[in-house]
């Protein structure tokens, strides 16, 4: 790993003031970079980072115990197997450093002509970062405490779902010659002794990896022993978007089942560019008013069923909500081939940030979420996706910003699907 000198470019959403950066986890030698003449377990910060480092400008420790750095209060160069400048031996995890610096965010890599000593591997390193809301940074000063919903499963999540989107403006990965060869000479300058890195012209060439890992479709992993996970899934002026999924929310999710399958499921009709069409799926809407889109008009059903009560004062005892919500529409889903397209859950009768509870039951199926498209963007295809299969007896919630910002679907399947019900709580106001 000689020769190296790049730039790597991030681009800063809005409303955000700081940028964590973290080994990956479960790679070994995730941040591996020769110190030189440095110890390796003290390695990381300017004064030992002679021969190889990454620089973060002005990077603090990260993490909930606040450390300091070792000599200065930041520090800009990492190297050795630390990207922090904490002893191995006051902590054993690698839990990374942020910076806070205004301006477009940059992160250098430069290491020196000498080939790495022979003891070591020096494999270069696989970082992954998190842009920092600056609410979240001024409320906490230089060194943050944890976010409660920016910790545990939301970060995995969170990372994921980026990590997925094909758009070269905001790659959270990124990647310094990690189990590739040593590239050549001819492409990389060393730095010589002295130069600043920040005085020169950077190149980042993204690796064939990193191309790839972007076309990767979105995913979205949540622990079924859990029983719940909530994930901001973005942060805009509408405000935050968020979920939360409780896999095991109902205890008489068959006895539900059961009893819907009594109802009266109505047929309905929409208006698409002028055309009628038969909605692919059933339908019955409990409100106090008749419920309108996609060019139908359901009518409203005043009392809901027994089963259904009981299922909203569970949800509202939950959600330690004041009143039962006052509709649900249910839809039910017949086989695979029945579905909702693309759309937000955004009509005025429901308020400007609905809090939406959202029950399943019967045959699993994918409920995936994509970001409306944010200025210059239009389209939708450098959208984040997310995507969450829904299980018999789950409660999900979204709450926020979702219905602003973000659209949802639930897709026709390639393959057999058994029936599903679900059911949305909504409040008309
Ligand atoms: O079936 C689902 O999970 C989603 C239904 C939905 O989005 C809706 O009825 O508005
Ligand atoms: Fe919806």
């Amino acid at each position: 790993m000689n020769g190296m000198n790049y730039a790597i470019c991030i681009r800063r959403e809005a409303g955000f003031c700081g940028v964590q950066f973290k080994p990956g986890e479960n790679i070994q030698g995730a941040f591996d970079l020769d110190p030189g003449t440095g110890v390796d377990d003290l390695s990381s910060s300017d004064a030992f980072c002679t021969h190889d480092a990454l620089v973060i400008p002005a990077a603090a420790n990260a993490g909930e115990h606040g450390l300091p750095m070792l000599n200065d209060p930041t520090a800009s160069k990492f190297c050795g197997l630390r990207l922090n400048a904490v002893p191995h031996s006051q902590r054993a995890d690698n839990f990374g450093v942020i910076t806070t610096l205004p301006g477009s965010i940059q992160v250098f890599f430069n290491t020196d002509a000498n080939p790495p000593a022979p003891h070591r591997y020096d494999r270069g390193f696989h970082l992954r970062f998190q842009q920092r809301p600056c609410t979240f940074l001024h409320t906490n000063s230089r060194l943050p405490q944890p976010d409660p919903l920016a910790t545990g499963s939301f970060n995995h999540i969170l990372f994921r779902a980026l990590k997925s989107m094909d758009n070269k403006r905001r790659s959270n990965r990124i990647q310094g010659g990690w189990s590739k060869p040593v590239p050549t000479r001819t492409q990389a300058k060393p730095l010589l002794e002295g130069q600043s890195h920040t005085g020169k012209a950077f190149e980042y060439k993204e690796s064939a990896e990193a191309q790839a890992c972007r076309q990767k479709p979105p995913e979205i992993n949540y622990n079924t022993n859990e029983t719940l996970f909530e994930t901001i899934l973005s942060t805009t002026e509408n405000g935050k978007s968020i979920i939360r999924y409780y896999p095991e929310f109902l205890s008489n999710a068959d006895e539900a089942f059961v009893q819907l399958e009594k109802e009266e499921w109505e047929e309905i009709k929409g208006i698409n560019r002028g055309t009628e069409f038969l909605m692919p799926r059933q339908m019955i809407w409990y409100g106090p008013y008749p419920y309108s889109f996609a060019g139908a008009t359901l009518k409203n059903h005043k009392v809901m069923p027994p089963i259904v009560q009981e299922i909203n004062e569970l949800i509202r005892k939950l959600m330690k909500k004041e009143k039962n919500f006052n509709s649900v529409l249910i839809n039910h889903y017949r086989d695979n081939k029945d579905s909702v397209d693309w759309h937000s859950d955004d009509e005025t009768l429901f308020g400007k940030q609905p809090f939406i509870a959202s029950i399943s039951l019967g045959d699993t199926r994918n409920f995936e979420l994509r970001q409306k498209p944010i200025l210059p963007d239009t389209t939708y295809e450098y959208s984040q996706h997310v995507s969450i299969p829904l299980v018999h007896g789950s409660l999900l919630i979204m709450e926020g910003a979702v219905q602003l910002d973000w659209q949802h679907r639930l897709r026709k399947e390639f393959h057999t699907r058994k029936k599903r019900f679900n059911l949305t709580f909504r409040d008309c106001i």
